[in-house]
Order: structure tokens, then sequence, then C-alpha cells
């Protein structure tokens, strides 16, 4: 914040784009892996805004943007980045009520699966497979772009959004509206339903359904 406002003398615009995540099972994951990805996109958003706001926007004003994630169904595989950029979510509420009274406008952007040469590269081999197999479950039955984002962006930053704070913008094409990518195993784990009729009926149709196929 500093070099920048040494350079141009104000900081108008602040985007918390910076971020990024591995997948992992929850239970496999590490406490420094969760970690590392809670500093990075929780963390990090929180001191970039506190720092632009002290350092200038408290006494002039400005619009910040936080790109989160779609992580509105819990992000299975995903499970710190859908923890951090929920708690982005919450954040971007918060400052917007807090600094309000300086003039600063403060939004989300939730992108769906968007697909980029160093988006992919990070998850190395598996990166054309994981973006791929995300396909399917887009209702636009294709990823998006990164500038399919950057217009949203461009959007709540600039005064054709001034009166809208503590926003979160979707850009995603229905996807948190859609099916999960994450398949649940066909499993007997959960625990019964009581005794009663309404079970005797859900066995029955169940018992039924089972010997048509
Ligand atoms: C499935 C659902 C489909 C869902 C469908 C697919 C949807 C895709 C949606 C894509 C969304 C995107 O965001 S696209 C891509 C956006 N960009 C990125 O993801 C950026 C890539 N990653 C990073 O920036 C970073 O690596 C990040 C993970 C945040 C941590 O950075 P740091 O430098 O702070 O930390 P590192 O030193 O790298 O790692 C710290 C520890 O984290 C753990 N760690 C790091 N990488 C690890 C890895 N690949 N596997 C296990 N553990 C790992 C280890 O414990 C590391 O410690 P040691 O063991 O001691 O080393
Ligand atoms: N692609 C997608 O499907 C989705 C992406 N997002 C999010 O959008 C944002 C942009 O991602 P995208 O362009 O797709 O992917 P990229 O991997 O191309 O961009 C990620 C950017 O974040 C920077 N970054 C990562 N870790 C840190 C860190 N600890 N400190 C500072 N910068 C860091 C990287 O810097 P460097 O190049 O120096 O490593 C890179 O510029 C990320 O937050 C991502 O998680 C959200 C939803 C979906």
């Amino acid at each position: 914040m500093a070099s920048t406002l040494k350079l141009h003398g104000r900081i108008d615009f602040l985007v918390n784009n910076g971020g990024g995540q591995f997948s992992s099972p929850a239970n496999m994951m590490s406490a420094k892996g969760w970690k590392a990805v809670i500093d990075t996109n929780l963390n990090g958003t929180f001191l970039c805004c506190r720092e632009a706001y002290n350092a200038w926007m408290k006494d002039h004003g400005g619009v910040i943007v936080n790109i989160i994630a779609d992580m509105w169904k819990g992000f299975p595989g995903m499970a710190h980045t859908g923890a951090a950029r929920a708690a982005v979510d919450n954040l971007t509420k918060s400052l917007a009520i807090e600094w309000a009274h300086s003039g600063v406008r403060i939004n989300s952007v939730a992108p769906g699966t968007i697909i980029s040469k160093t988006a992919m590269e990070n998850y190395k081999e598996y990166g054309p497979t994981l973006f791929k197999m995300s396909v399917p479950f887009s209702p636009a039955k294709r990823l998006g772009v990164p500038e399919e984002i950057s217009p949203a962006v461009c959007f709540l930053l600039s005064p054709a959004a001034n009166y809208i704070t503590g926003a979160t913008l979707k850009v995603d094409a229905g996807q948190s509206l859609y099916h999960s990518i994450w398949e649940i195993p066909e499993h007997d784990a959960w625990p019964e339903a009581p005794e009663g009729e309404n079970t005797d009926v859900l066995r029955e149709i169940m018992d039924k359904t089972k010997s048509k196929l």
C-alpha cells in the first residue's frame, strides 16, 4: 500500500484476487496446509482491506472487490478454501457497514469454475482432468474464462454500482444452483429412521423399486 501511494498518490480501488488452494479430502489435510490456505485467502484479504482503509480509504473513500468462490453448497474436496471464502463473504458484509461512513463500498464476486492456463497449471498433471470434469456441472455446459469475470469486477468498481455494497455477485452461469461435483458413494452408514408407519412406507417403496431393478 505504501509503495502504491508513493507511486500514484492515491488508492481508489482494491481487488483481492490473489488466492488459491490444493485439492484434498478434509481428513487428509495437515494443520499446516489448512493454515496456508486460510492465511492466503482469508487473512490476506483482511489485511489488504485493513491496510488500504487505514492508508487511504478511511479519509478519501474507495471501492473494494473480493474474489471468492462457488462454496454455497460447501466445498467438498477443498474444505479449507470453502471455509475461507465463506468467511470473506461475511467479512465483506461487516466492512460494508463499518466503513460506510468513510464512503467505502465493498463487495465480492463469486466465480464458477473458470479456466485459464495459469489456473490449470496449479494442479499439475491433474489440472486438465479437474477442469474438464467440471464441465457437465455448469448449466452453461462449458467453463467460464477470466474475461467473463473481469466485467463484473469493473462494474462493481464503477460508479454504475454506486448504490451497491456488502453484496456478493455470483458469476457462475448458475453453477451454484446446480449439481455438486462431489460423488457420495452408496452406503448404509446413516442412522435408521425411527420405526413407525412412515418408515414402513419408505421400506415398502424401496423394496418395490429394488424388485423392479
Ligand atoms: C476436488 C474438488 C474438485 C472441484 C472442481 C474443480 C474446481 C476448481 C476451482 C478452481 C479454483 C481456483 O482457485 S483455480 C487456481 C487458483 N490458484 C491456486 O490454486 C494457487 C495455487 N496454490 C497456492 O497458491 C499455494 O500453494 C497455497 C495452497 C495457497 C499455499 O501457499 P503457500 O506458499 O503459503 O504454502 P506452501 O508452502 O505451498 O504449502 C504449505 C503447506 O500446504 C500443504 N500443501 C500445499 N500444496 C499441497 C498439495 N498439492 N497437496 C497437499 N498439501 C499441500 C502442505 O502441508 C504444505 O506444507 P509442506 O508439506 O511443508 O510443503
Ligand atoms: N479459476 C477458478 O475456477 C476460480 C478461481 N477463483 C479464485 O480467483 C482468483 C484468481 O485465480 P485464477 O486467476 O483462476 O488462478 P491463478 O492461479 O492464475 O491466479 C492466482 C493468483 O493468486 C496469486 N497468489 C496465490 N497465492 C498467493 C499468495 N499467498 N500471496 C499473493 N498472491 C498469491 C498468484 O500469484 P503468483 O502467480 O505470483 O503465484 C496468482 O496471481 C484466486 O483467488 C482463485 O482462487 C475462485 C473461483 C474459481
